[in-house]
């Protein structure tokens, strides 16, 4: 069945996963429409990353399933889930130190074309693949540093780098995981500037745990709220934010709209 705009593109249903006796994500209901932003905010611990893990297909639940345009896939492994059209960033620990950056988003794109890694054998496909790297490269705002080696940008710029070889294995659907994560607040405008492109491109979903409150704000299309593993609200930004539940789990609890 093909997603249409008024069918869910991500589907879970009762998904759980217990860790000894805890359950890190406790019988989570939600949908995510197609060519969304849906953020999953919560305080620490509430299970945000390990419902990234279930939905990417590194965790199997306990309990419940996950259905991808209608579609059971809540036995299928990480990789297959991938080449559903299922994209998770992985914190930086997809890229190549030594390789210059442009070097680092082509070899993204000779993998998902299926030309491996190697260069001679698809030499007439090299400069394609060289062009189409810049061009993402530009997307992300790191053109200018196409020729560094990765292991010399900053935090920021490896987390854009990083991004930009999620943007070239072509996913219908973006898990980012903390996009902002250790960065210094200079560079979170670019990152937040880079969410607002993919976005206005119209072609993706993009499921977002970040923090920062003010960037989800303006963002999201809706926002699920986590708890103790459980979803305490899920709904649009405004109605969230004016959520007395949400604002005692979380908003009093240590986020603030800046
Ligand atoms: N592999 C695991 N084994 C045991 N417990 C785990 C495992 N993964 C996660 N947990 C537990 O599940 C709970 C949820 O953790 P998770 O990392 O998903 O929370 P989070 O909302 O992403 O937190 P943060 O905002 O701090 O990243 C925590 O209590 C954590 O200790």
């Amino acid at each position: 069945m093909n997603a249409t705009n008024n069918n869910p593109i991500i589907a879970v249903k009762d998904l759980t996963i217990r860790f000894g006796g805890h359950a890190a994500v406790d019988q989570v209901s939600l949908e995510v429409m197609p060519f969304t932003l849906k953020s999953i905010i919560g305080p620490n611990g509430a299970g945000k990353t390990t419902f990234f893990n279930l939905l990417s297909g590194q965790y199997k639940p306990t309990g419940g399933k996950v259905f991808l345009k209608g579609k059971d896939i809540t036995n299928l492994s990480a990789p297959m889930r991938c080449r559903l059209g299922l994209g998770r960033s992985f914190q930086l620990t997809n890229i190549f130190p030594l390789l210059t950056v442009l070097e680092n988003v082509r070899l993204a794109i000779q993998a998902r074309k299926g030309y491996g890694f190697n260069f001679w054998r698809h030499y007439l496909h090299f400069s394609a693949c060289e062009d189409e790297a810049y061009q993402i490269l530009k997307e992300v705002l790191l053109d200018e540093k196409w020729l560094y080696p990765a292991n010399l940008l900053t935090h920021g710029e490896q987390r854009k780098l990083e991004m930009a070889i999620l943007m070239a294995l072509k996913p219908e659907i973006l898990f980012l995981d903390e996009p902002t994560a250790g960065m210094s607040q200079e560079e979170v405008p670019a990152i937040l500037e880079i969410l607002e492109r993919i976005k206005s491109m119209g072609d993706k979903t993009i499921l977002l745990v970040e923090h920062k409150m003010d960037m989800i704000m303006n963002l999201s299309d809706s926002i699920a709220v986590l708890q103790d593993g459980r979803l305490i609200a899920d709904s649009d930004p405004e109605t969230i934010y004016r959520s007395k539940e949400v604002q005692e789990a979380y908003l009093g609890g240590g986020a603030k709209r800046e």
